[in-house]
């Protein structure tokens, strides 16, 4: 909580605990729950695998966008040296970098760096061949190896780079613990075909060819999708295969503090961003730095956020947030199995294709916690907020997604957050502060009312996980659905392409998740889809404008380094602000345990959130 605060309000939220219906009666399942009443918490201590088990969560190598194969003829390491290196780089990723001293020898090559661990990323290996080559070495997800060369240390063009970036970043310790992303690294490109082989090296550029920049050439810069708050999203358009992309791009100006925030930002989300690989979360294609520009690629998705369609359709029905919500909760699982906390959760940040499928975006606010860990930092969208963020004593783990989750849902529900009707500050002081939880549509059948409570218990360690909600009521005939219509498809020759995704999906995924087949699809490919509130559907589809008053939040940014989002593109000026805000709109916490997590990660603590998914 911050120190400017304390003086307003007293600490309130650990002793109203579970405010919503606090009888904590004991239930074995979410039925159990329900039958026992609509409203009543459920009794984690009962549950295997609860909220006090430890984070069991499979840590996976973050992957770096695989670089272009060149067509040169080069020198080779051989694939005892890569897989070396690889395994080296697998089994401690998580844990320990290399000093040079300690660099594992690999033939003519040294490790010069392995990761920035306490930020939770895996930069690529960075190797040094000969003094006029410098080349990196990732290890993608699939444990494929890639070996790339940029270009001659000797030409200037990465000491310009470097030094940029670690003006940028702050890293003054050399190419050794910069982002290879943001590295002007010329060429930065997936390549899944080049499985164990390295790739040749391409012969030194001319020095006015250096900064050649295939990803910007392949795809093509078209129409303006969105604004966010670091810079601007077009459309792209590959001329060679006639995909399509989302473009991200940030002008770099190092010595511009905004353009710092946003880098880091930026670079966060692309370091956990190409880790990813789930059909609900966009798909990081790749980036690239070109003059002052970095791009990242990502998956377009058509549909636009929630928000959006919340803004021009009005509330969901519940069938579609059961759907929406079950898809999120999927993205959700997949995320926190690997210890990645989302903390920006919200209509605006979800985005939805043409067919229904949901994609979390906008990463810009994730961060990665090590197991029994959590984080201090005051960071997220304030309506969305969990009240232990705000409060802050104690750090915050990642249920403070499922709460977002459930402000989110009630967004569905009615077009507006929760806690709308106070001004940014207020409904912050509301959120923390008061022992209700917020107001629950009534026209909300009992499995969603009851779904919602379990999201919004004030306590986050009451709050289940989101693998064990995929269990519940409200979303579990989508997971069966799913398991219906896959196991229907896999008896039939026939497969559309839509399913064949799924399939893909789940072959190449080594997650529980993965393998639990729990990826949601949309409403369309599953027809088991229903409601237990049929007068739902004979609802009128109104939909509730946003209160016009402008949020003291977006008034207060006097600082420069306060980086909170402009207003969404459907708000006009002087609307309500929904906008994520991070710690520094505030006022330095001295006693408070500030903590900026991209600096500081050492003050995590114990407590994270994961748990066995419940039996019924
Ligand atoms: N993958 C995508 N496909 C289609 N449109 C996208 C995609 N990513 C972003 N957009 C559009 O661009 C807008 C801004 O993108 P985004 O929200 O990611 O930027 P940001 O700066 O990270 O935002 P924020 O201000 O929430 O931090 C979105 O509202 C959305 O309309």
């Amino acid at each position: 909580m911050p120190a400017w605060w304390k003086g307003k309000c007293k600490s309130k939220a650990s002793s109203n605990g579970n405010t919503n219906g606090s009888t904590k009666e004991k239930a074995n399942s979410f039925d159990g729950a329900l039958s026992i009443g609509n409203g009543k918490s459920i009794d984690r201590s009962s549950v295997p695998g609860g909220l006090g088990s430890p984070c069991t969560g499979p840590t996976s190598p973050l992957a770096h966008p695989l670089p272009r194969p060149s067509s040169s003829p080069l020198p080779k390491i051989s694939q005892e040296q890569l897989a070396a290196a690889a395994s080296a780089s697998t089994s401690e990723s998580s844990v320990s970098s290399y000093g040079s001293d300690e660099a594992p020898d690999l033939g003519s090559y040294r490790f010069l760096e392995q990761t920035h661990a306490a930020r939770g990323r895996t930069m690529p290996l960075s190797v040094q061949h000969a003094p006029t080559q410098h080349r990196h070495l990732s290890v993608s997800p699939r444990k494929e190896f890639h070996l790339h060369t940029f270009e001659p240390t000797t030409s200037g063009v990465v000491t310009t780079g470097r030094k940029s970036m670690e003006a940028v970043f702050g890293h003054r310790s050399g190419l050794s613990t910069s982002p290879v992303h943001l590295r002007a690294c010329p060429v930065m490109q997936e390549d899944p075909g080049t499985k164990g082989s390295a790739h040749p090296l391409p012969l030194p550029l001319p020095p006015g060819n250096l900064l050649r920049a295939p990803l910007q050439s392949q795809w093509k810069k078209g129409k303006l999708l969105g604004r966010g708050t670091f810079g601007h999203v077009y459309l792209g358009f590959n001329s060679e295969n006639g995909q399509l992309c989302a473009i991200k791009e940030v002008n770099v100006i190092s010595d511009d503090s905004n353009s710092r925030e946003s880098l880091r930002q930026l670079n966060q989300e692309i370091t956990l961003l190409s880790s990813f690989s789930h059909p609900n979360i966009v798909q990081y294609y790749g980036s690239e730095m070109v003059d002052d520009t970095l791009s990242v690629y990502l998956e377009y998705v058509s549909g636009g956020s929630i928000h959006k369609l919340l803004q021009e359709y009005g509330p969901f029905k519940e069938p579609v947030i059961r759907n929406y919500t079950a898809q999120i909760l999927s993205g959700l699982a997949y995320l926190h199995s690997r210890d990645t906390v989302h903390r920006d959760i919200k209509g605006a940040n979800i985005l939805v294709d043409p067919s229904g499928d949901i994609k979390l975006a906008d990463f810009g606010m994730a961060k990665h916690i090590s197991s029994y860990t959590s984080v201090r930092s005051f960071k997220g969208s304030p309506y969305w907020m969990a009240p232990e963020i705000i409060m802050n004593g104690n750090g915050y783990n990642l249920s403070v997604d499922i709460w977002s989750l459930g402000c989110t849902i009630l967004e569905m529900a009615t077009s507006k957050p929760p806690w709308s009707q106070y001004e940014g500050v207020a409904a912050i002081f509301k959120i923390a502060n008061s022992k209700e939880i917020p107001e629950i549509p009534e026209h909300f059948s009992a499995e969603g009312k009851h779904f919602l409570n379990l999201c919004l218990q004030r306590d986050p360690a009451a709050r289940p996980t989101a693998a064990q909600l995929l269990e519940h009521p409200f979303v579990r005939d989508q997971v069966a659905g799913v398991k219906a219509t896959k196991s229907n498809r896999e008896s039939s020759s026939s497969s559309s392409s839509l399913f064949q995704t799924s399939m893909d999906f789940s072959k190449r995924s080594n997650s529980p998740l993965h393998n639990r087949e729990l990826h949601v699809r949309n409403l369309a490919v599953f027809p088991l889809l229903r409601t237990s509130n049929d007068a739902l559907d004979r609802r009128a589809n109104f939909s509730l404008p946003v209160s016009p008053c402008s949020s003291p939040l977006r008034q207060k940014q006097t600082n420069r380094s306060c980086l909170p989002s402009p207003p969404h593109p459907a708000f006009s000026a002087g609307a309500i602000n929904y906008s994520p805000i991070n710690a520094s709109l505030y006022p330095p916490r001295s006693n408070a345990g500030f903590i900026d997590p991209f600096l500081e990660p050492t003050h995590l603590r114990a407590g994270a959130h994961l748990g066995s998914p419940r039996k019924f």
